[in-house]
């Protein structure tokens, strides 16, 4: 059974696949300086509480922390006895390799993006992520990543507020009834909000006229629902799409190695 370990600036998520669907799905903090023993005390404790009682025996990762890959290796090898798939290094195939300028380290969450979504969608895709950063990914026709946008996160964009503004609370991110705020709460919401709606409608204008060809937009990460519930921006809405590109990356690698 394959664990698929998508490691983002903020939250980890595990899950198993069982070659079919995911059985299980859970999210931690990102810690570099967790160990592989930590892994496993949290994992296997969770497998036990959900009563899923499968070996895992292959593992894909994918990190944009270089700092964590160390520990996750040592989980593999020490726990489930075998030597993670991890994108972005050399022996992890690719089904398309990014085409951006040279020397550039694309974000393997990006890539993982792209795969997952041309699996689902086929080409001409502009893949949104609302993570840490907020993120736009375009894939071309035959699925490869060919470059894309990286925006501030609206979470980092609501704490950049706080942390650099002595009067600024923190704040969650929710739609605001009006643009015109009446309280200061209101007034940050309403920037970072309307704010991201005009910031995704714009840059999706954007790409396809730069494009010029129709394409998909396919958004993914917790706070989408939010803006696609506000406005409709996105032609799909896909919460698993990070990890359904590394299923799609470890099916690629064991049916070409
Ligand atoms: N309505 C909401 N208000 C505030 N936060 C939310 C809401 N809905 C979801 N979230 C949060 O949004 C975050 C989005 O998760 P996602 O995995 O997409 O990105 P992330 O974990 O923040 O970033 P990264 O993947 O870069 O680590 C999660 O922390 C989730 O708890
Ligand atoms: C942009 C983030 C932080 C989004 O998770 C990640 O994909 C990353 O670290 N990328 C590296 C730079 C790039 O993708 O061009
Ligand atoms: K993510």
């Amino acid at each position: 059974m394959l664990l698929a370990i998508d490691c983002g600036n903020t939250n980890t998520v595990f899950s198993i696949w069982d070659g079919k669907s995911f059985i299980a799905t859970w999210r931690t903090s990102t810690e570099w300086q967790r160990t592989a023993d930590q892994y496993y005390v949290w994992l296997s404790t969770l497998m036990e509480f959900q009563k899923i009682d499968v070996a895992i025996n292959e593992v894909i990762i994918s990190s944009t922390v270089p700092r964590v890959v160390f520990n996750l290796r040592v989980l593999s090898d020490r726990y489930f006895n075998c030597r993670p798939l991890v994108v972005g290094k050399p022996d992890c195939l690719l089904p398309q390799p990014p085409r951006v300028d040279e020397g550039t380290q694309v974000g393997p969450d990006r890539v993982v993006n792209a795969a997952g979504a041309f699996d689902r969608h086929s080409g001409n895709l502009i893949v949104v992520d609302f993570g840490t950063a907020t993120t736009f990914d375009v894939v071309d026709t035959d699925g490869a990543y060919v470059g894309g946008v990286i925006a501030p996160g609206v979470n980092l964009s609501l704490e950049a507020l706080h942390n650099a503004a002595a009067a600024l609370p923190h704040v969650d991110i929710s739609k605001p009834q009006r643009v015109v705020g009446t309280n200061t709460v209101a007034c940050m919401q309403s920037g970072v909000f309307w704010g991201y709606i005009g910031l995704v409608r714009e840059i999706c204008a954007r790409i396809k006229a730069e494009r010029g060809v129709p394409m998909q937009v396919i958004a993914t990460g917790g706070l989408a629902p939010l803006f696609q519930q506000a406005e409709n921006l996105f032609d799909a809405f896909e919460d698993d799409l990070t990890m359904h590109g590394l299923t799609v990356i470890h099916k690629y690698n064991k049916d070409n190695t």
